[in-house]
């Protein structure tokens, strides 16, 4: 080993036996990957989280069932499955009496418990699949390892513990040269329960491994070879992106470029550790590298397309030459634990996009009924929904003339309900109808990128 990688597999790169083949033969080849993090097989944490939200029994045996058949497809192809088939039949009957309490009364520990089993399956599997491919690999409950606070479904991990944890029992099991496996997206609290890093977390873990581990760098396989222009699902002229920087990949993924966590950025941009992008079904197709000052630095890098927004409108004439409106509206929202995401300001109102990003693993609504009443006691509160916001990402954008001539004439046949312009170099947010999303980011992807 030259030096260490850290390596996460996301839900999709261990969705099923020849997927999971793949990513064994990826970490075998490289000598320097000596930590894994595995993602839930793709499906399961869906299934996982609509048991913790609890359901009906005949609802509840139909996905049972369905988890059980996601995971014994896996070891059905395994040549010697007895000894983990019961690992993974004593964590399936876990998760049926989990979700039977959960269907009586939810609660979110309860739910961060029952949604770690996912990680907990497929990294056991996973031992089986390296093994049968005459490779020995450690299984680390990951739980030992990264601590967090008690906000289950969104923990923040505690950066001290977890060092001190890794040091204690990561570093002497890399050092004896054992490759270790183990859980992204779950963590344990001060009180030893079973807690999550917030939907798609698992790339997060990664880098906080990394960066307690001084790992070289960390690199994500999923299934694209790499960050692309845009999300190749919606625009399939999409093209990848060789380099580009932690600032550009940060408002990327929280602008809902789904391929990267947008909290995996912050230990590597705080430690500086270079993140790599690549296709576990194609790694020889290359992939993205995010480091912190790639050359060049084009006007425009990508578009990035959140579905499913939520507009506030907040409007009250007491606004009028008022001071502290906009102070008593963030109190009741930052009350809530609401982040802002994007906000325009008018004399009389103020209208802004909620955060969704890294929403809680249990995908609870943010706009609950208490904080529409208090909203409703300082000014009149509108909601507007089935919308969706495009960013579009570059750098100097702020300070770069013709910028918004050349986006609002692209689009000039559809609405934009909302604009935030000005505030980052990075970014220009414009919300528009969902049901126009797609056109508009294929209208600015040919516009931009394929000419
Ligand atoms: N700009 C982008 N570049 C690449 N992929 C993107 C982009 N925006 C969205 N995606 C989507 O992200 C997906 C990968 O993320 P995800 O499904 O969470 O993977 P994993 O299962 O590996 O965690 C891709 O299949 C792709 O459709
Ligand atoms: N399994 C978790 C964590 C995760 O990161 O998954 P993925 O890598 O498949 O996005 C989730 O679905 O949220």
């Amino acid at each position: 080993m030259s030096h260490l990688s850290v390596a996460k597999f996301g839900g999709t790169s261990v969705a099923n036996f020849p997927a999971m083949n793949a990513c064994a033969k990826i970490v075998i080849a490289d000598p320097n990957t000596r930590v894994v993090v595995l993602s839930a097989s793709a499906g399961v944490t869906n299934i996982l989280v609509a048991l913790a939200n609890g359901c009906e029994t005949e609802q509840r045996s139909q996905y049972l069932a369905e988890l059980r058949t996601i995971q014994y497809n896996i070891l059905d192809e395994l040549k010697n499955n007895k000894v983990i088939s019961e690992e993974i039949d004593r964590l399936l009957a876990n998760i049926a009496s989990l979700s039977e309490a959960a269907s009586l009364a939810t609660s979110p520990a309860l739910t961060d418990e029952l949604i770690s089993h996912g990680e907990m399956m497929s990294t056991l599997i996973f031992v089986e699949v390296l093994r049968e491919l005459q490779t020995n690999a450690t299984w680390v409950d990951v739980r030992q390892l990264v601590a967090t606070n008690s906000n289950y479904g969104k923990a923040a991990p505690d950066d001290a513990k977890t060092q001190k944890n890794c040091d204690n029992i990561l570093k002497p099991l890399i050092n004896r040269g054992e490759l270790v496996i183990t859980q992204g997206f779950i963590g344990r609290d001060p009180k030893g329960k079973t807690t999550t890093l917030g939907r798609g977390g698992s790339d997060y873990s990664a880098a906080l491994l990394a960066e307690v581990l001084d790992a070289k760098d960390v690199l994500i396989w999923t299934d694209v070879p790499g960050i692309y222009t845009t999300d190749p699902r919606v625009v399939p002229a999409a093209q990848k992106i060789d380099t580009m920087s932690f600032a550009e990949a940060a408002e990327m993924a929280t602008f809902g470029a789904k391929v990267l966590h947008p909290a995996t950025l912050l230990p590597a941009v705080r430690s500086n550790i270079p993140v790599y992008v690549g296709s576990s079904k194609d790694p020889a197709a290359g992939g993205t590298w995010v480091t912190r000052d790639p050359q060049p630095r084009p006007i425009f890098r990508a578009i990035a397309l959140r579905r499913d927004q939520t507009l506030l409108t907040l409007s009250s004439l007491s606004m009028l030459h008022a001071q502290g409106f906009l102070a008593n509206v963030f109190n009741i929202l930052a009350k809530h634990k609401i982040s802002v995401d994007t906000i325009t300001t008018s004399e009389v109102s103020i209208a802004l996009t909620l955060d969704k990003t890294g929403s809680a693993s249990s995908g609870a609504n943010m706009l609950s009924n208490e904080l529409l009443t208090e909203l409703s006691e300082v000014c009149n509160v509108k909601v507007d929904t089935g919308l969706s916001l495009v960013a579009l990402i570059g750098n100097d954008l702020h300070i770069t003339a013709g910028v918004a001539k050349r986006l609002f004439g692209t689009i000039e046949h559809y609405n934009v309900r909302m604009v935030s312009y000005g505030a980052s170099t990075n970014n220009i947010c414009l919300l528009v109808q969902s049901q126009h999303a797609d056109e508009v980011v294929r209208l600015l992807h040919a516009e931009l990128f394929e000419k």
